[in-house]
Order: structure tokens, then sequence, then C-alpha cells
């Protein structure tokens, strides 16, 4: 069977996405761990399959990392579905509305050629992240075998803890970021982020994806990231959030507001997967 495709990325955090409204897809874990394997397949840290959209929406996009799990949320790969719906049907409006698991999503390209993702509010209450605690706090600690960490943790879709740090540069992404993402007390595991607090207007950040793992920038990750620094009065409403791959600016006014990610959105190539 063969199945068109479009490579692209977000600065850095790469997709295969498929157009399943035009051509047979057997969505499946099976198929995200075939296409995303980067010696074997094509190569990406999620496949995202763009479905009909319904009441308004321009289209439905569902996310399968590259272990094949399933994840409500995905930053920048939504600037990236938004990107390609352009391109397929430039006649559609700017803003776009997208929906996905988490709800509905309003795309917005910007004069700078940045596409402005509104991906929700952020979501504190433990039973929604999911995360096991009696109530919501700024900070949890959480056990591990030898001692215990300070983590906040967040929903914006998808489930989110961040470890703040004194440099990214230091900080063990991949023993902890793993150790954490399967954490018990995160019934549906978790992503990792570490992040360095540079002023009340720029972070640094690295993020241990659930199903990935450490990966060049996670959008839904500088979100979540966002959200507790500013639910603990670290940072200002606007912060510049610099990742290994590039550079995003988030912004959320408080509690009832949607949060806002900017960044580019970019096309590498079009090609065909044919599988037996
Ligand atoms: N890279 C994404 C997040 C993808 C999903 C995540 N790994 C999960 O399992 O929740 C982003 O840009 O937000």
């Amino acid at each position: 069977m063969s199945i068109r495709f479009t490579k692209m990325h977000g600065i850095g955090n790469d997709f295969v996405i498929i157009d399943a409204r035009s051509q047979p897809v057997d969505w499946s874990a099976e198929l995200a761990e075939q296409i995303a394997d980067r010696h074997f397949g094509v190569g990406c840290d999620q496949l995202i399959t763009i479905h009909a959209g319904t009441d308004g929406a321009a289209a439905r996009y569902r996310i399968l990392n590259q272990d094949g799990s399933v994840a409500g949320q995905c930053g920048n790969g939504l600037r990236c579905v938004a990107a390609w719906l352009w391109r397929d049907n430039p006649a559609l409006p700017n803003p776009l509305l997208i929906d996905g698991d988490a709800g509905r999503m309003v795309c917005e390209r910007l004069a700078d050629g940045r596409i402005r993702a509104a991906i929700g509010e952020p979501m504190f209450a433990p039973a929604q992240i999911p995360f096991m605690a009696d109530e919501p706090a700024a900070h949890y600690l959480l056990e591990l075998a030898d001692g215990s960490i300070d983590i906040g943790a967040v929903s914006m879709g998808n489930p989110h803890c961040l470890v703040v740090v004194p440099s990214v540069d230091q900080a063990p992404v991949a023993t902890l970021g793993a150790l954490l993402e399967r954490h018990p007390r995160f019934p549906d595991r978790v992503n990792v982020g570490f992040a360095e607090v540079v002023s009340r207007a720029a972070i640094r950040l690295r993020v241990f994806e659930r199903g990935v793992g450490e990966t060049l920038a996670c959008g839904s990750g500088a979100s979540a990231a966002v959200a507790i620094l500013r639910q603990r009065d670290v940072v200002d409403a606007t912060v510049g959030v610099d990742l290994p791959g590039g550079h995003l600016d988030i912004s959320w006014a408080g509690p009832g507001s949607t949060l806002l990610m900017s960044g580019p959105a970019q096309f590498v190539f079009d090609g065909i997967w044919n599988h037996d």
C-alpha cells in the first residue's frame, strides 16, 4: 500500500503528516512506529493525521507518538497542520479552526509568516492532568528511589511536569526524564520539561517527551512551562522560550484565558510511503 505524506517540522520537532481524508489510512500504533522509525521509516517525533472537520472546523487532527502511543495535544504539530491546510487550500480563512482531542484550536498566520495558535487554558486540577495528588498546587514533592524532587504539573490537553534547574545544559534530561515519564503518580505517563529561568520574560527549556525521548522542541511543553512558572509568579504574561531547535513566544494572561503560542512551521518534503 502507498500513502502520500508531507514531512514538516516546528523548530526541529518533526512530523509526518498524512491526509486521511483523501486516502485510506490504517490508523494504528504499528503504522506510527513504522513511519516514525529513523532507520527503517521516514523518521519523525510524531505521526499526525488530518481528518474531516465538523461544525466550522477546517479539519480535525490526531497525533501518534514515535512509540505508537496516542497524544491529546501537539503544539508544534498544530502549527504545521495549519500551514499544511493553507497550502492545500489557499482559500481557507485566516484565522483557521482546527479540532483535536484537546478541543477546538484557533490558528492565525501572522504578518511575519509565523503561526500563532490558541491552544486552550492550562488545567492544573490533578484529575485533569492526570496526576495523583489531593489538590492543585504550584509545587509537588515527587518521591524517587534516592530522595524526592520538586515538580510542577499541568495539562495542556496532554500531561506535563516541570523541573526547574539552574542550567539546562547540565540537566539530566535523558535519565531523570525517562524516570519521571513513567513515575507511578502519572498514570498516563507524562512529558517532562527542564526549565532554566533567565528572567521574567525569558526561559531556556529542554523536554523529554512522552513516547519519544528528548526532542529538539515541544510546543505544549513550552506552554506548560510558562503556565507553571506563571502560576508561581516567576515570569510575566509573555515569555520567550528558547529550546534546542529554536524559539517560541508564549503568552498567557492567566486563569480564564487561552494560552497563545507563536512560532514557525516548515515544510521539508512531500513523499510516498510504500509498505507491505
Ligand atoms: N511535540 C508535541 C507534543 C507531542 C505529544 C507528546 N509527546 C505527548 O505524548 O503528550 C508538542 O509540540 O506539543
